[in-house]
């Protein structure tokens, strides 16, 4: 198993180009299965995850050309992905577990083929994260479903049917399930207290694109008329604002000075504002954003994890490390997922001050770290260890980082060439 170490110290200097969001991308590769016609699909990140997705669409019957390198949009890859005949409806448990965003297949398919069979999901251990939602809302159009022998055995015989559905909590990957599937269903769907996410609003203008009626577009209520064809078109992943907000800490963490190429501030806006109260400048420039913290000490700051547009749960591991050096305490509240505070244990092993209090951590800031042999217990929090490496003294080996490479593109080469002393060992 690959391992990453790093010897802290170096402030991060130059440019790090933002990736396509794995977030995004994932149910945009979905949305293939909607039609036989052509998906173009731009800035697509080269991650783990997007190659699991291509496993799993591919055994579906669809059929992906991909295509490197900069072009018009961006210098993701372009993924051509065509669903010209389903040759499956089973989404096999060895594919499934290894990725939560598989079982967005099951609406579709379930709309496309009037049944489907998904294996339930695995993804990153950070909570029971059950599939409620999505069978509550796939009920609500008409379907049919059973858990037989770990599947999510799901029909609609005369296809689904348009209806209406208000989430009694709010789930992006849900909310994604319902709207691709509700764009071939028969008639009106209305998805009330939806998600919100940057990356729900990429997936409603790419299916908008594609042909189908979507009112409401970034806001809690969205109307999706269900079309019977779709038009072939091209579509571009946005920037990965949870990536974006992991580098944001780190330069801050090295008081830094780093332009994020394609970065987008008004991704995210609440992140900035903490960042901001903690000592961070960020500031928008022609190509993307700027952080620095040139001068002056890490303030503590208190977040909260909520939906969008609140505190990302993605970036709390990440937030968490950042406050370990900060002057003063912060109390950071974690309300998306109940374990995810993982990385608590292994930050302290670097010297981290860090008490869990139920869904709180109280994180007193300390005046250095030091290097340690620590272990990736999910994707976020592996990379809130490698922040934490980059400003401990001496040596932090990363272990298990088959959970980085699921969602951060090139890491160990994005920070190196900002000054970071990282290698990725392998083994
Ligand atoms: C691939 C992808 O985009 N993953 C993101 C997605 O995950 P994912 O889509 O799995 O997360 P959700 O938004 O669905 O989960 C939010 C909350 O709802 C709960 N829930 C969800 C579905 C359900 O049927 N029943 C239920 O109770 C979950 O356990 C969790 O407590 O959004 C999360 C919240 O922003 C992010 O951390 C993940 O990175
Ligand atoms: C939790 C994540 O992924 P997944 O939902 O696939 O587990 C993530 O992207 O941080």
């Amino acid at each position: 198993m690959d391992r990453i170490r790093i010897r802290g110290g170096r402030q991060l200097k130059g440019q790090i180009r933002i990736s396509g969001a794995k977030n995004a991308a994932l149910p945009l590769m979905v949305a293939s299965l909607l039609t036989d016609k052509p998906l173009t699909l731009h800035n697509v990140p080269r991650l783990a995850d997007i190659t699991t997705m291509m496993q799993l669409l591919q055994q579906h019957g669809v059929e992906i050309s991909a295509a490197a390198g900069e072009n018009g949009h961006s210098h993701g890859t372009t993924l051509v992905l065509k669903a010209s005949k389903i040759t499956s409806t089973t989404a096999p448990y060895d594919i499934v577990r290894k990725m939560r965003a598989s079982m967005l297949v099951l609406g579709v398919l379930l709309a496309r083929e009037g049944q489907a069979k998904v294996s339930l999901p695995g993804g990153c251990a950070i909570g029971a994260r059950p599939v409620d939602l999505h069978i509550a809302g796939l009920k609500a159009m008409g379907a049919e479903i059973d858990i037989d022998g770990g599947y999510m055995v799901a029909r609609a015989p005369k296809g689904l049917r348009g209806g209406r559905y208000t989430f009694p909590k709010v789930s992006v990957g849900a909310t994604e399930d319902l709207m691709i599937a509700a764009a071939l269903a028969r008639g009106t769907t209305v998805l009330d207290n939806a998600a919100r996410e940057p990356e729900i609003t990429n997936l409603a203008e790419c299916l908008s694109a594609m042909g189908v009626p979507i009112g409401g577009i970034g806001t809690e209520t969205l109307t999706i008329e269900g079309v019977t064809s779709f038009n072939a078109i091209e579509h571009a992943v946005i920037p990965d604002r949870i990536e974006t907000g992991t580098y944001a800490m780190a330069v801050a963490m090295t008081a830094g000075d780093v332009e994020l190429i394609g970065g987008r501030v008004d991704l995210i806006d609440t992140v900035a504002a903490s960042l901001r109260a903690a000592g961070v400048t960020l500031e928008d420039t022609e190509k993307g954003m700027r952080v620095h913290r040139t001068n002056g000490a890490l303030h503590g700051v208190d977040v909260m994890t909520e939906p969008f547009p609140g505190f990302p749960t993605d970036l709390q591991a990440q937030m968490m490390a950042l406050m370990t050096r900060a002057e003063g305490a912060s109390m950071i509240t974690e309300t998306i997922f109940e374990s995810r505070f993982m990385h608590v244990p292994e930050l302290a092993r670097m010297g981290a001050n860090v008490t869990i209090h139920h869904q709180s951590a109280l994180v007193r800031g300390v005046p250095k770290l030091r290097g340690a042999e620590v272990m990736a217990t999910d994707l976020r929090a592996s990379v809130s260890l490698a922040i934490a490496g980059l400003s401990a003294e001496g040596d932090t080996m990363l272990h298990r980082v088959y959970h980085l490479d699921r969602g951060f593109e090139r890491l160990e080469e994005k920070l190196s060439a900002c000054g970071a002393d990282i290698e990725r060992v392998k083994g």
